[in-house]
């Protein structure tokens, strides 16, 4: 496969991207074909074979295969199974003296052997989890410039405006079906990390396939750097991306527009195009100009909103109430948290209420303080404007909860321990079992840890975070702590998109994957404080999740994938990645043809 140069691209990037249109040309062999075994004839052999991670499987590689395909003595004699490979490497990354080592040791496997990569990240999801997302791919993001190593995904810049779908071409896989795109504006709670914002699309495509089954290969993770105001990174010499202030207006909004447009050329209509980390002032705004005419989502506002509807339905599981008669404060009125009030409303709709009832129970608390009418700073946004209440201002977050006295306390304002002990107390002496998400990431920003939630309120609250935190053991008991992360909702929501080619994604969706997420928790659970279900069933969590959404989807004339399957979990079933290495066999002689066969 000829790939034309682009001006500006040197010529080490070129060549390492030939090689992998190389490689991915075999894949999309492979993928076209019923057949579960390779053949020589599909992948390099030599040396080659070894440096190809689609069809790597290192010392795993049988003695036959070795010989077939021209390795024999680049391995050492002895044949791991794919479990000591696992063992091997899980050894190796717990020896290492800290967690940016191990991301880095995570991304190298990734690069050598991805099946191996996805084994370790499936069969060890609660450790290499915080590992290749938060809390860590923050720390990476940070140090983005120094540890670079292999493109795993499109770095588009300012400059190629105009350009962007040659750009794109650049990607080998034609069959690209979800997109992750950041502009690094805002990256977690970090602010903006311009091109270093990278890590979080890698890192969340990661999880399409490790906490879904999403195909790597159908994933595509792509940065926009418009320049960065940051100013600790236009002064870093390590730094990878512009050094330029951030390109704004009609200039950067244009940049935006041809590359969704391109995006749609280059890999059709039914391609998912997920925003991620986008700064509060375009995320919305870019989600009410796309949301019709793309299949699009704003996962910071939706797939957020999605996990804490979630988490709040199986809280009333534990506090008996009803979303109705609670009230809740928001700590932070950005894009997570409007989200989340906005699909609350939903949930309270369908209790009963009139969307105008259900605003009344919510109450954001932005920088200023509590969002009201009569705010004598004024300045609020649209989307604030709906949650404003006739009230008088208040400032102080424990004065805010001592007046309004709520059931639900949720934080994510991205500003670190915010929830004192004061506020913790005093939202235990409100409630018998008070609902506390510290949604902020990473940890370093989580409004409160766990130890700290269940401690103050003597075990009584219900807690979840952003960030994982360790179990906690209290008075004799142990609490297990929820990670109220987006990451329960968007693998679930990628695998539905890419199996049944859904073409558009209605707010009900998210309403719906926050339900089947809720109903996936267990009595045992809710027991150990559990307001999700445990990491260990999240491939089948999101497979259910995408088969609710593909019912709908069909029912709604939202999918293109036609025949629809007569058994949507069956056929998603089928369609999700395998871990499993792929037999190597030597090519058939065809006697009709005299020739090796191609299967
Ligand atoms: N757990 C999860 O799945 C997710 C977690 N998050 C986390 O949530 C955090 C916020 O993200 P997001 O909503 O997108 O960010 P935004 O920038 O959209 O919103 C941040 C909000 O916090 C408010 N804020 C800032 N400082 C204070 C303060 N001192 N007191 C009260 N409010 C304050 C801002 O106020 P103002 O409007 O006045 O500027 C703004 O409303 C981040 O840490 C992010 O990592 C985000 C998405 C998913
Ligand atoms: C989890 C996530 O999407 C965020 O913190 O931005
Ligand atoms: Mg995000």
């Amino acid at each position: 496969m000829f790939i034309k140069p682009q001006s500006g691209i040197n010529r080490c990037y070129q060549y390492f991207l030939s090689r992998r249109s190389i490689t991915m040309a075999h894949e999309k062999i492979k993928t076209t074909t019923t057949s579960d075994k390779m053949t020589t004839s599909r992948y390099p052999t030599g040396y080659d074979l070894l440096l190809d991670p689609r069809a790597n499987k290192g010392t795993a590689f049988s003695i036959d295969e070795r010989q077939l395909c021209r390795i024999h003595g680049l391995l050492p004699p002895t044949v791991s199974t794919p479990r000591l490979q696992v063992e091997r490497f899980m050894e190796n990354l717990r020896n290492m003296p800290d967690d940016l080592s191990r991301y880095i040791s995570l991304n190298a496997l990734q690069d050598l052997n991805e099946k191996l990569f996805y084994r370790v990240a499936m069969e060890h999801t609660q450790e290499v989890m915080p590992l290749v997302y938060t809390p860590t791919v923050g720390l990476a993001c940070q140090k983005y410039g120094l540890i670079f190593s292999k493109p795993k995904g499109l770095f588009i810049s300012i400059l190629d405006k105009g350009h962007v779908y040659d750009v794109l071409r650049n990607w080998p896989i034609d069959d690209v079906r979800a997109v992750v795109v950041t502009d690094g504006e805002r990256i977690l709670g970090l602010g903006d990390l311009g091109c270093n914002g990278m890590g979080i699309p890698v890192g969340k495509l990661s999880l399409y396939t490790a906490l879904a089954g999403v195909r790597p290969q159908y994933c595509l993770p792509i940065t926009l750097d418009v320049g960065t105001n940051n100013e600790h990174f236009l002064n870093d010499k390590y730094y990878l991306g512009l050094r330029n202030k951030r390109v704004t207006g009609k200039e950067y909004d244009d940049f935006v527009d041809e590359f969704m447009q391109a995006i749609v050329k280059r890999f059709g209509q039914q391609c998912l195009i997920q925003f991620e980390d986008f700064a509060n002032h375009n995320a919305f705004r870019f989600l009410k100009k796309y949301r019709d005419l793309y299949c699009t989502f704003n996962d910071d506002i939706q797939g957020t909103a999605s996990v804490a509807v979630a988490g709040i339905l199986s809280s009333t599981r534990i506090t008996g109430a009803k979303l109705a008669d609670s009230r809740f404060v928001f700590y932070g009125a950005g894009e997570a948290s409007i989200g989340i009030s906005d699909l609350l409303v939903v949930a309270m709709e369908r209790e009963g209420l009139s969307a105008e009832q259900a605003r009344k129970n919510i109450f954001l608390v932005d920088s200023k303080g509590l969002i009201v009418k009569n705010r004598p700073a004024g300045g609020l946004s649209e989307e604030k404007l709906r949650y404003a209440h006739e009230h008088e201002p208040i400032t102080n977050l424990i004065d805010i909860i001592r007046t309004i006295k709520p059931a639900y306390l949720i934080g994510a304002a991205g500003q670190g321990p915010a929830f004192t002990r004061e506020i913790l107390e005093l939202m235990a002496s409100i409630n018998k079992h008070p609902v506390i998400f510290a949604l902020s990431n990473p940890t370093s920003k989580a409004e409160c840890t766990a130890r700290e939630a269940y401690e103050t309120t003597k075990g009584q609250c219900v807690f979840a975070s952003g960030s994982p935190f360790p179990n906690v053991e209290y008075n004799g008991k142990t609490y297990v702590p929820g990670q109220g992360n987006n990451s329960y909702i968007f693998p679930g929501i990628g695998l539905a998109i890419v199996t049944c080619n859904i073409r558009h994604i209605p707010d009900e969706l998210f309403y719906l994957a926050a339900k089947t997420l809720s109903e996936q928790v267990g009595d045992e659970d809710l027991k150990v404080g559990l307001v999700y279900p445990p990491l260990e069933k999240i491939r089948d969590v999101s497979r259910k999740i995408a088969v609710s959404l593909a019912e709908y989807a069909y029912e709604k004339n939202l999918a293109a994938l036609y025949p629809r399957p007569n058994n949507l979990e069956e056929f998603i079933q089928s369609q999700q990645y395998a871990v499993e290495y792929e037999d190597i066999v030597p090519p058939r002689w065809d006697w009709s043809n005299k020739t090796l066969a191609k299967l």
